[in-house]
């Protein structure tokens, strides 16, 4: 079967009440056919809201969340808190939570583990630095970073994850990575699935690419064999992420 292209968009620490409605409304309005899975990820407070006004087949996720269910953990949100909110997907991973919140490899599986068991989907994020790349250990850094997962949970789970390679020197950065690099870490990842996990894992799993996708850059890219969607951050924005979301692979 082939897999279902995946177009998601995390507006970061992005937005206002009014920046966000209309970028809801431009999607509800591009009536959108569903050939394409498309996601949004707004900040967490506006996450109810997005989730009551965002009309099918475009879903909402969360940003993160936490390792916990509930407690005295000021300023987290749990999975259960998201999927009571009405959300039905997580990001978790992704390269700014490691960096700048110190997510480590370990902890990225927990949370991936916490949100599975809950029943969300999970959209789990891996990339390698510029540093790593000139190295060249990036083949390691991104099977380090999902062995963790792996490991954390059983094949069955696998339906449920969507894995975003996203380079950490392509974000935000303007600089996309070639559909050669990126298609190159794809295969890659796939391959590694395959042995680590199973064949059918690999053949299933979408792996999406992230990383200063555009619309201009995305046509050309959705052609790998082994780019199954992106992660759009910056443009997921503005109005191009329409064009964007009907992306044919
Ligand atoms: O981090 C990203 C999406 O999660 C990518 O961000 P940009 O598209 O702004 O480079």
């Amino acid at each position: 079967m082939p897999r279902k292209f995946f177009v998601g968009g995390n507006f970061k620490m992005n937005g206002s009440q009014a920046s966000i409605k209309t970028i809801v409304e431009g999607l509800n309005d591009a009536k959108l056919d569903g050939s394409n899975d498309v996601v949004i990820a707004p900040p967490a407070l506006y996450l109810i809201s997005v989730a009551a006004a965002v009309k099918a087949p475009v879903e909402v996720a969360a940003q993160n969340a936490y390792i916990k269910q509930s407690g005295a953990f000021t300023g987290e949100i749990s999975p259960e808190q998201i999927k009571d909110a009405g959300v039905p997907w997580v990001i978790l991973g992704h390269s700014e939570r490691r960096s700048l919140f110190h997510d480590s490899d370990e902890a990225v599986a927990q949370k991936v583990k916490l949100a599975i068991d809950t029943g969300l989907k999970v959209i789990a994020c891996i990339g390698e630095t510029l540093e790593e790349r000139e190295q060249g250990i990036t083949s390691q850094v991104n099977q380090r970073q999902l062995e963790a997962i792996a490991a954390a949970i059983p094949e069955a789970a696998w339906k449920d994850i969507v894995v975003a390679y996203e380079p950490v020197w392509a974000i935000g950065t303007g600089k996309v990575a070639t559909v050669e690099q990126a298609q190159e870490v794809h295969a890659d990842l796939r391959q590694w699935l395959a042995k680590r996990v199973s064949p059918a894992v690999a053949e299933a799993t979408r792996i999406i690419y992230g990383g200063s996708v555009t619309a201009k850059n995305s046509p050309e890219l959705a052609k790998a064999a082994d780019i199954d969607g992106f992660l759009v951050g910056g443009a997921s924005l503005k109005p191009e992420f329409v064009e964007i979301a009907r992306t044919k692979a």
